[in-house]
């Protein structure tokens, strides 16, 4: 893939894997290879969707990038760095690296107001220490998501919230430490669909107003569309596509993401509208997912692609770059192994 000439990506992952002890479908222990070799450049104020239904490791790519899992093989770097992983390595990295989760309401101390919430990670992760600074930035963090007067909100509990307003406060909170990078995943999955697209858009003008870079994690693609500059597509635990976002929409390389398209709502239907991502979309496919304990040989999207060859059950096909983007496909492989480009028509 282009990356910004001459720019160092403010987060990366580099020949990540991440495996994990389980259980297989006929109860035997095995390893589940849930990341399988991805890497992954995030820079500055850019914008990445990662996107793939559920089981194709989009959680456990955020898990490591928030330092929660220590991957297997490879490494996450920041700003160029390897990430340090004692407790001032890490303190140093939470303070530029914030997550926001899925479930705002489970990510909130019911008990405390919101002046509380942001404050404690306002006095734990910045120099703010007296009273008057810690409030002042929990003021500036409330009004940067719209939660105004500030001074009104600061004294709410989260009870008192709808579940827009709750993640707005998630994000007030990861704001508050003013941070470089942004790790979303899934923000607006359980969020009425009605305000979905306002958060999305917060998380547009965001990425504007501050500087951030995000990392978007979605199994719908339609949303993915809306807020992304690029989108890698996983599957199984591996990038099998990734391209600047209109590119990919316009011409999918790879079967699945080609699939993935096809079963999203038509575009022309939400944008403008608030429909965004009805959650019903990945129960659209018919067939099953791969079971990641299974160690196959050949691309793992094979059984269910439409455009398999006798190849693709055998030989895992490498990611490569086609005209800018990378994809996993033996369609765009030449005999000599040369990248090239085939339209996708199923
Ligand atoms: N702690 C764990 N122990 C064992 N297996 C795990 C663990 N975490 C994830 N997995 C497995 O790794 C694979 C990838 O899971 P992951 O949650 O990252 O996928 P996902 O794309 O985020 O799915 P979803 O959208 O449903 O959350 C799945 O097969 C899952 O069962």
């Amino acid at each position: 893939m282009k990356c910004p000439a001459g720019d160092v990506p403010v987060l990366e992952a580099v020949g990540v894997s991440q495996e994990f002890v389980g259980k297989s479908s006929t109860g035997h222990r095995t390893r589940i290879r849930a990341i399988r070799d991805v890497s992954l450049r995030l820079f500055r104020r850019q914008i990445i969707a990662v996107v793939g239904e559920s089981g194709s490791g989009k959680t456990t790519l955020a898990r490591l990038f928030s330092l929660l899992y220590r991957p297997t093989r490879g490494e996450i770097r920041f700003q160029g760095e390897p990430v340090r992983r004692d407790r001032r390595g890490r303190a140093a990295y939470y303070a530029e690296v914030q997550m926001i989760f899925q479930d705002p309401f489970g990510s909130l101390n019911h008990l405390k107001t919101l002046r509380h919430i942001i404050g404690r990670a306002v006095r734990l992760h910045t120099g703010a220490r007296t009273r008057s600074d810690v409030i002042t930035r929990v003021h500036e963090a409330l009004e940067k998501v719209s939660l105004t007067p500030p001074d009104d909100y600061a004294q709410r509990y989260p009870s008192d919230l709808s579940g827009g307003q709750r993640q707005r406060v998630a994000i007030a909170r990861a704001l508050a430490m003013n941070p470089a990078v942004l790790l979303a995943d899934e923000p607006t999955s359980m969020l009425d669909a009605s305000i979905r697209l306002d958060v999305l858009n917060l998380l547009a003008d965001l990425r504007d107003q501050e500087d951030l870079a995000m990392l978007y994690i979605t199994h719908d693609i339609a949303s993915a569309r809306y807020l992304s500059d690029v989108i890698a597509v996983m599957y199984a635990g591996e990038i099998v596509e990734q391209a600047p976002t209109e590119e990919l929409i316009a011409e999918p390389l790879h079967p699945y993401t080609w699939l993935l398209l096809q079963s999203a709502p038509n575009p022309q239907h939400y944008k403008g509208n608030q429909s965004i991502g009805s959650g019903d979309e990945e129960d659209s496919e018919e067939t099953e997912p791969v079971d990641v304990a299974v160690d196959l040989p050949g691309c793992r999207f094979a059984t269910r692609c439409p455009r398999a060859m006798n190849l693709c059950a055998d030989e895992r096909p490498p990611l490569v770059d086609v005209g800018g983007r990378s994809v996993a496909c033996w369609l765009h492989l030449t005999d000599d192994a040369r990248p090239n480009r085939t339209k996708i028509e199923i």
